[in-house]
């Protein structure tokens, strides 16, 4: 069977109404596009868990707090249908930014607390542009589970959240990071990284698994996060935006390991920012 194409609100629920009539259980895969194979992955568990799967495809404008970065994000829906097909999901919907922002559009969500701080202080407005489209993606497609990749970290908790606090009926699957064989974390931005970018870009992976077990036997947190912040840059990226630790929970700053923790970094690389985290306790990862 092939992947559904729908670009209306009407349409979406044409087809989800259907769905639910059969008694069928719905996932959402919420992705602005560029697809590889950490968005593949979450369309696969979301087969496992449900018996049709919407993939929604949409650059929000909203969520950028560059316009730069917006521009240059890349925009590749026939190559994205392409790799959808073999998956098994069953529709794509990528409305266009008046179907999702029709004029006098002026509602905006904002999550306290999880938006503030990393990711929150270096894209001022980004997580209220995530949250006001996933409400609308929530409440447009009425989906049962939502997939989220637990490499945006910062945002699945954000999403966990307002969903939690606007009593929306999903259920929120976190799913693992998928990286490259050298540790580089899957990210649609990438692909702007030159040759030389892409051999230093696992750096920062590497830095963060080395860090977490070194935290985890014992060894000082200042000083290691410090020492982290300057091996990111000595293998050539061009600056640490952040790289701290937090709780694995609610992403609350931790001086020491007296809870589960996790570690995330956003840096600066051929002028794209990159981001990342591992869990503290248990690093996945060796490289
Ligand atoms: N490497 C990955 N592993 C698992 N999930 C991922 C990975 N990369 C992205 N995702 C998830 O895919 C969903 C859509 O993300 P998005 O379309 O922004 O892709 P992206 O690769 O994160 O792009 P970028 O980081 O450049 O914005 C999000 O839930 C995101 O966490
Ligand atoms: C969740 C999301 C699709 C909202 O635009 C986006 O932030 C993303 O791709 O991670
Ligand atoms: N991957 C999260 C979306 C963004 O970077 O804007």
């Amino acid at each position: 069977m092939s992947v559904f194409v729908v670009r209306t609100v009407a349409a979406l629920r044409a087809a989800v109404a259907g769905w639910k009539r059969e008694g069928l259980r719905v996932a959402v895969v919420p992705t602005m596009g560029a697809l590889h194979e950490g968005h593949l992955s979450l369309v696969r568990i979301a087969l496992e868990r449900a018996d049709r799967v919407v993939v929604t495809l949409f650059v929000n404008p909203t969520q950028f707090n560059n316009t730069d970065d917006l521009a240059a994000y890349p925009r590749t829906e026939p190559e994205d249908l392409a790799k959808l097909q073999p998956t098994g999901a069953h529709l794509l919907y990528a409305p266009d930014v008046a179907e999702m922002y029709p004029a006098g559009f002026s509602t905006k969500v904002s999550v306290g607390t999880v938006s503030e701080g990393l990711c929150g202080v270096f894209r001022p407005g980004h997580f209220d542009g995530v949250a006001t489209v996933v409400v609308k993606l929530f409440l447009q497609v009425g989906a049962d589970i939502a997939c989220f990749g637990e490499k945006d970290f910062q945002q699945l908790n954000v999403v966990r959240r307002l969903a939690s606090d606007f009593d929306v009926p999903v259920e929120i699957v976190g799913c693992p990071t998928v990286r490259e064989p050298d540790g580089l974390a899957l990210s649609s931005r990438n692909v702007r990284l030159t040759q030389e970018g892409r051999r230093i870009a696992p750096a920062l992976a590497k830095v963060l698994f080395e860090t977490a077990k070194r935290l985890a036997s014992g060894a000082p947190v200042a000083q290691s996060l410090d020492e982290a912040r300057a091996a990111v840059v000595a293998a050539g990226y061009s600056s640490v935006e952040y790289l701290e630790l937090r709780g694995d929970d609610a992403l609350e700053p931790l001086a020491g390991l007296e809870k589960p923790a996790r570690l995330l970094a956003a840096a600066w690389l051929d002028g794209i920012r990159l981001i990342d985290n591992v869990r503290v306790q248990d690093p996945e990862l060796t490289l």
